[in-house]
């Protein structure tokens, strides 16, 4: 459980607070200065002020939110005053920055009079892309969204209500679906009827549910017909004709709860009356209207969501806001309105029911995320929330005329999405594009793996490979089944009834018969393991690609590789490598899996293939080779290795950027090399590092990986005849469709070799 003591320690360790500015252009030289500021700023000005568009282009108008608040509804907690809601709006920017990319200034106003807030917003509207405003308190709330609205011309948003709203109701539609309940026969019961009450009723009556079965309460108790206490016209719209007067009156037989008001105010009194599968949405902030341990204890069958990010079902505006504001900056869109809303509804709730990448499994604690009562929404950390809502928002923009800028091709739009949430992601969707332009045949030994089975769902739908599955057909279509997998046209071949068996048995024995293997152990073994049966088929080009291990050790695989397929004529031995993908850059690591002690001839070897394989992924190698050495600082046998390596590479692929020996930080850093070495065609810029034994390179990817957050895509063995590689017993769904890809893209390159196109 959170410690009071730890969130105050994480607001003021290191530098104060949660937000810094940072340039995104150098300010190191005079030019630059002079380009940044006067005199050369002066263009983007003019340019401007003949084209107001123009802001898009030259300043971060068109990335930059204002989240704006008077302090006086924050969270839970009531009017607490614009400066003590500070932390709060630059959560909401951290928020921004790290799932969208977003820039945001938290822009507290001292002021209740909505008046003047709404002129102070007004006069902002040059600086930013969209207002966000944020726990400002019902009923000022409604009329300065809509003052702000009618007058502004960027996208005005109130956070509290609608991103609420679209999250009530994307979690509601799937609650829904789980008990079997039709939405206008659903009896519901707002508790709260603030910003967030009305605008959630709002939404949800617009999208079906029946308005005579709503009843909203508030500190006065039930919003009914002829009451005069505490009303305003927002209520006023939204009062139901009933007798209940209190929230206990209100509570009997209801099917859903929503909780938009203060701490503790459901009670198990008031849950034992609701109707059967009760959906109850506590989410007052920090603490809800009744926990989830409190509510099961009471009801074994309610399906609970809070605002909380440490129970399941975290219903809160997060889901939203950040991933809604990415479409419409990116259409420039000139508001936020009902149809994007519904887009952003649609979007969530479906992908809550599609397969949970592990990695999002991993965010949340190993757990196992599956659609039903306890993941009726996807997680914030879903990478996925971003690249199906912006999309989605920015499509309604365009059909419902408030885009002023149209995003004209979707998928590089996702492309471009992608990117934003890190280089890995940027260098694998090159890898997959090139994969999806000539999809091959790639096989699964171990196609009875679950992992196996949701990467080849992947792989289906994206169309990067056409998967062929080795194992028992009724285990695997059984398992599909319950992972709701649809393996459409995927060949399945059981090795023991496979019609190729004597044949391939027959190509086995001939290529082992002279090392101990006879007849019977060819067959034998083609019939027990899936890894030689696979192996065989790439060797007779009944598959284009191999990828298996997910359940093996790394000699389970190579083996039967090297003893069917074997290694590409003229090459001394096969080789591995890693991709690691950093925030900004990848680097290329060789050899990390395979040869212990190589000799100068095999580093050689290795740096060729590394090179060449970073060209696969549109990189330019500039590789190092890498000793404890620079250029015979150090003499010893080992250096001495390097050096010669060195010299072979240089003379068997002289177009190729390669030095060394060099030793790691100088094969890094420009200044040492322009300083020390200015003879190194190497700038201090490698991307390729070969390592002099399997020991270095081993523990270097490995300490990359974790200490340096790097995204390790491999081992991508090469060398082989035909493209097979390693999968590693911890790979995730995400890992094995990126090696898939790298498989297809090594099958098309071999297509290439075996028909090389003709140039005469
Ligand atoms: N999980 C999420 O994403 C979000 C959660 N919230 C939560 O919802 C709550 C309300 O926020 P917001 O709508 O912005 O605030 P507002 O101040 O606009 O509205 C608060 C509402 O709660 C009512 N209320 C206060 N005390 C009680 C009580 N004891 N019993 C019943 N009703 C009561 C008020 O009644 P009255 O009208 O009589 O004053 C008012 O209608 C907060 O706890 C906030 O954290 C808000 C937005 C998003
Ligand atoms: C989540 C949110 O915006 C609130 O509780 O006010
Ligand atoms: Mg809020």
């Amino acid at each position: 459980m959170l410690k009071f003591i730890d969130a105050l320690e994480y607001h003021r360790s290191g530098r104060k607070g949660k937000i810094e500015v940072i340039t995104t252009k150098p300010c190191a030289t005079s030019r630059d200065l002079s380009l940044a500021y006067s005199p050369g700023v002066a263009q983007p000005c003019l340019a401007i002020e003949k084209e107001p568009d123009m802001a898009y282009e030259y300043t971060t108008k068109g990335n930059l939110v204002a989240v704006v608040s008077n302090g006086t509804a924050v969270l839970g907690l009531g009017d607490i005053g614009p400066l003590a809601a500070k932390p709060v709006m630059e959560g909401k920017g951290v928020l921004f920055k790290s799932f969208a990319d977003i820039d945001v200034f938290d822009i507290e106003l001292n002021t209740k009079d909505p008046d003047e807030l709404i002129r102070t917003v007004q006069l902002l509207e040059p600086t930013f892309g969209g207002i966000n405003l944020e726990d400002i308190k019902g009923p000022e709330c409604f009329y300065i969204e809509e003052a702000l609205q009618k007058t502004m011309n960027i996208p005005v948003f109130h956070d509290d209500q609608h991103g609420t709203a679209i999250i009530v109701a994307a979690g509601m539609v799937n609650a829904l679906e789980v008990v079997e309940k039709k939405i206008d026969e659903i009896k519901i019961v707002f508790n709260g009827a603030g910003a967030a009450g009305i605008a959630c009723a709002n939404l949800l009556i617009s999208m079906g549910v029946n308005k005579k079965k709503l009843i909203l309460c508030d500190s006065k108790g039930v919003i009914y017909k002829g009451r005069t206490v505490g009303m305003n016209p927002y209520k006023e719209r939204l009062a139901a004709q009933t007798d209940a007067r209190t929230l206990d009156d209100a509570m009997k037989g209801a099917d859903i709860f929503f909780g938009v008001s203060v701490k503790g105010a459901l009670t198990a009194d008031m849950l034992r009356v609701m109707a059967k599968d009760p959906i109850v949405f506590a989410m007052a902030n920090p603490d809800p209207e009744i926990t989830p341990n409190e509510a099961k204890k009471v009801r074994d069958d309610v399906i609970i969501g809070t605002g909380r990010s440490d129970y399941n079902n975290q219903v809160n505006n997060v889901l939203c806001f950040p991933f809604l504001f990415r479409g419409a900056l990116d259409t420039h869109a000139s508001a936020i309105n009902d149809e994007m809303k519904l887009a952003a509804v649609h979007a969530l709730a479906q992908l809550a029911k599609e397969d949970v990448p592990d990695s999002v499994g991993r965010a949340y604690g190993n757990s196992e995320i599956k659609f039903g009562r306890e993941y009726l929404l996807p997680k914030p950390f879903d990478p996925r929330v971003l690249l199906r809502m912006a999309p989605a928002v920015a499509q309604a923009a365009m059909d419902s005329g408030v885009a002023r800028r149209p995003i004209l091709d979707m998928e590089k739009y996702t492309e471009h999405l992608e990117a934003l949430q890190g280089r890995s992601k940027e260098i694998m969707r090159t890898m997959i594009n090139k994969a999806k332009a000539a999809p091959k045949r790639v096989v699964f030994p171990e196609g009875e793996e679950d992992k196996i089975l949701r990467s080849v769902q992947v792989l289906l739908d994206e169309r990067i490979a056409i998967p062929i599955l080795i194992g028992e057909e009724k285990v695997i279509r059984e398992k599909a089944n319950a992972l709701n997998i649809e393996l459409r046209g995927t060949e399945i071949i059981n090795p023991r009834k496979s019609e190729k068996l004597n044949a391939y048995s027959e190509v086995l024995f001939a290529k082992r018969q002279r090392k101990g293997m006879t007849r019977y152990d060819a067959r034998r073994r083609l019939q027990e393991d899936g890894n030689y049966f696979g192996a065989i088929m790439l060797e007779q080009g009944d598959a284009d690609a191999l990828l298996s291990g997910i359940n093996a050790h790394y000699p389970d695989v190579t083996l039967p590789a090297i003893e069917v397929v074997g290694k590409k004529d003229g090459l001394s031995k096969v080789h591995g490598l890693y991709m690691m993908v950093f925030k900004k850059e990848v680097v290329f690591c060789a050899d990390t899996t395979v040869t212990i002690e190589p000799t100068a001839e095999e580093l050689a070897e290795t740096a060729i293939l590394a090179a060449e394989q970073a060209q696969r992924f549109d990189i330019t190698p500039r590789v190092a080779m890498l000793s404890f050495s620079n250029f015979g600082s150090a003499q010893h046998p080992l250096t001495q290795k390097v050096k010669k390596a060195t010299e072979l590479v240089k003379e068997r692929a002289p177009e190729l950027t390669v030095d060394g020996e060099i030793q790691a930080n100088v094969a890094l850093d420009p200044e040492i090399v322009k300083s020390q070495y200015p003879f190194s065609n190497l700038k201090g810029d490698a991307n390729v590092f070969i390592f002099p034994d399997l020991q270095s390179g081993n523990i270097t990817y490995k300490m990359l990986a974790k200490l340096g957050n790097a995204v390790a895509v491999g081992p991508i063995l090469m060398g082989m005849k035909k493209p097979i590689h390693v999968l590693q017993r911890a790979d995730d769904v995400s890992d094995i469709v990126n090696m898939a890809a790298v498989a297809v893209n090594d099958a098309q390159m071999n297509e290439l070799e075996e028909y090389p196109l003709n140039t005469h």
